[in-house]
């Protein structure tokens, strides 16, 4: 069975020599002026009306800087960093650590002290050596190493093979290892360095391979690296450097904490915004100064139009969930906050796009965001990992709870329904949520639910409980279905199949994180018989078992499970979209062919609702 990534830190013995010299080539970014600001003339920045002179100290190698500019240009200046805080950073005295680098750390106001997210309070091994220590201790990243990656785009920068021969600063690299990352999982290997390059990326890795890291670190590390010496608030409007961007509050909130733990004593601040929460507190929490701002859309939407968030001064962009971020239920949504905003173009801003699957129309739809970039594919584009074991049951409708029932108390008989096996059951409308949680309870297993009728407070209450284990099953609408990294989900249950293999793709993909192996289960009849060929072809090439019943069904079924969302000529025929020369909006990918419109009709449009269900996403 193969080793966790990071619970065999502990237990490895061996690992392959790390070499530390820094063999990759560091991108030369001395001092950094933000790209849509060059060649603008001074008045072109902020204009605040009224501006506050700060007290704000700062060491280092600002000179030239645009912040430098505003900070002691002495003519009109913005109010910049956090109200009555001396925010400095000491460029210098780094130990250790390559030159350049801009330790915002001594920033940190004493007043207002950083609460340490990994609770450990204590030292953390800062010594070079210490990745290669860790990295000597076996683990088994073995499993991953065949994975076949493409990366397609005009000069594509090597990957690396260990966090040490990347050069994200020594700050980033103790929360590295702080987290017990002991090496980059192949998606990292590949994209951090792209990413460090300062190339725009659409990454496709398989869930739970580590794509949060894989965006957070170039960011963090670009913050820190770019010198920007002090945060710019312009009345009560703050100015985020980076923009995080994905499709459920739950997600937002899960990014953040990460970000907070990469970021940790580097300076660089990390602020969510979400819908369903008090903005207020919010607003508060932004005032507090943001370099990294990671938000849900529609909360994103409400503070620019309150004109207290600006994003003017974006260097980076990620969506994560990129593909969901474009499909229709968000895609107005981001065209607004990217094109119809103060938002740097495209080309003068960084922007990456990140998810498990990666439908070619949504590709087409995301070039419009990136300039020049990488295609990086992890894995065959919407593969699930073979670590997931997926098993595929007949069940009739009106036999659903009961087997469900069978299949819960087989678990609690072998042991598996304790706290630290948690079962994960996706249905597909708020109502059914609702009502098989309650006969669930009452049947003797504690259950709760999350969808969007629920409020953010019972939804956040909800997750934690079952995280805890103190409620070790949770039934979801797909609200839960991507991103969420919960550990100890053991199993996933699709109790309703959804009707877009992707979907199903990024429910099971709960389970089986971070080199863990999960099961998986869904029962199947004849309302999914759209997605028979689709989960009868993932199956098989996860090398599953594939139920001879299901052949049968995906040899008569036609393509669905969208499909048309997908090139011809087989499921994972298609890759980096620009390589399939004679794309077009006109062709046939939208089902119907007759598309009026560029984007096709709703209907068929993935990310659609099917009809009577109601969506979840916020
Ligand atoms: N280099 C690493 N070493 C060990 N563990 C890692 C490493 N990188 C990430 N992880 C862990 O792997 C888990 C999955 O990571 P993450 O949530 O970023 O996956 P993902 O690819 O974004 O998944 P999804 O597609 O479901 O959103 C997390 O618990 C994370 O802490």
């Amino acid at each position: 069975m193969r080793t966790s990534w990071a619970d065999s830190v502990a237990n490895s013995a061996s690992e392959i020599g790390v070499s530390d010299n820094n063999s990759f080539p560091r991108p030369t970014r001395s001092t950094y002026v933000p790209p849509h600001l060059r060649n603008r003339p001074a008045s072109v920045a902020p204009n605040p009306s009224g501006p506050v002179t700060e007290k704000a100290s700062f060491s280092g190698t600002a000179g030239g800087s645009q912040w430098s500019r505003w900070s002691g240009g002495g003519g009109t200046k913005p109010e910049i960093g956090r109200p009555g805080q001396g925010y400095g950073y000491a460029g210098a005295g780094q130990g250790g650590s390559g030159g350049g680098w801009n330790n915002r750390s001594g920033g940190w106001n004493r007043r207002e002290r950083e609460v340490n997210p990994f609770g450990d309070e204590g030292e953390v091994d800062d010594t070079e050596q210490a990745f290669s220590e860790q990295e000597h201790t076996g683990i088994n990243f073995d499993a991953y190493e065949d994975i076949p990656v493409e990366t397609s785009g005009e000069n594509v920068p090597p990957p690396v093979n260990t966090f040490v021969e990347i050069d994200l600063g020594e700050l980033l690299n103790q929360n590295i290892r702080r987290c017990k990352y002991v090496k980059p999982t192949p998606v990292q290997r590949h994209a951090i360095p792209i990413a460090l390059g300062g190339r725009d990326l659409m990454a496709c890795a398989q869930t739970g391979s580590g794509k949060t890291a894989a965006f957070c670190f170039p960011i963090i590390s670009g913050i820190m690296r770019e010198q920007y010496v002090q945060r710019l608030r312009v009345a009560r409007t703050v100015y985020p450097l980076a923009l995080i961007l994905s499709p459920t509050r739950e997600l937002s909130c899960q990014i953040h904490e990460e970000a907070k733990k990469f970021s940790y004593q580097t300076g660089v601040k990390v602020a969510v915004a979400y819908g369903g929460a008090p903005i207020n507190q919010q607003l508060r929490e932004l005032e507090r100064g943001v370099d990294i701002l990671v938000a849900t859309p529609g909360r994103l939407v409400d503070l620019l139009e309150r004109a207290r968030v600006s994003l003017q001064m974006i260097r980076y962009l990620a969506l994560d969930e990129a593909d969901r971020m474009l499909d229709m239920g968000f895609e107005p949504q981001i065209r607004k906050i990217v094109e119809q905003t103060d938002m740097p173009n495209r080309g003068v801003r960084q922007t990456m796009l990140f998810s498990a699957t990666f439908p070619r129309e949504i590709q087409r739809l995301a070039s419009d965001f990136l300039s020049n970039y990488i295609f990086l594919a992890v894995g065959r584009v919407g593969s699930s990992t073979d670590l997931i074991f997926q098993r595929v049951e007949f069940v009739h409708e009106s036999d659903k709870r009961s087997h469900l029932m069978d299949l819960l108390h087989a678990q609690k008989e072998n042991g598996v329904h304790v706290k630290q096996a948690l079962t994960l059951v996706f249905v597909e409308t708020k109502k059914g949520a609702d009502s098989l949680e309650h006969w669930l309870c009452i049947n003797g297993f504690p259950a709760t639910t999350i969808h969007g009728d629920r409020t953010q407070q019972e939804r956040e209450l909800a997750l934690r409980s079952f995280k805890s284990g103190k409620t070790p099953i949770l039934v979801a609408t797909d609200v839960a279905a991507r991103g969420l990294d919960i550990p100890h989900v053991a199993h996933v249950i699709n109790f309703d199949l959804p009707n877009d293999i992707d979907d199903y793709v990024h429910r099971i993909g709960r389970t089986g994180r971070a080199g863990k192996t999960g099961l998986a289960t869904a029962f199947f009849n004849e309302s999914n018989l759209s997605l028979a060929r689709p989960l009868a072809e993932l199956m098989q090439e996860a090398n599953q078992d594939v139920p001879p019943w299901l052949t049968r069904y995906a040899s008569r079924a036609p393509y669905g499970g969208n499909k048309n969302r997908r090139s011809g000529g087989g499921r994972f025929g298609g890759r980096d979209f620009r390589r399939e020369g004679s794309f077009s909006r006109n062709l046939d990918y939208y089902g119907g062919g007759n598309s009026g419109s560029a984007y096709g009709v709703a209907g068929n449009y993935g990310g659609g609702y099917a009809p009577g269900v109601t969506s979840a996403w916020d």
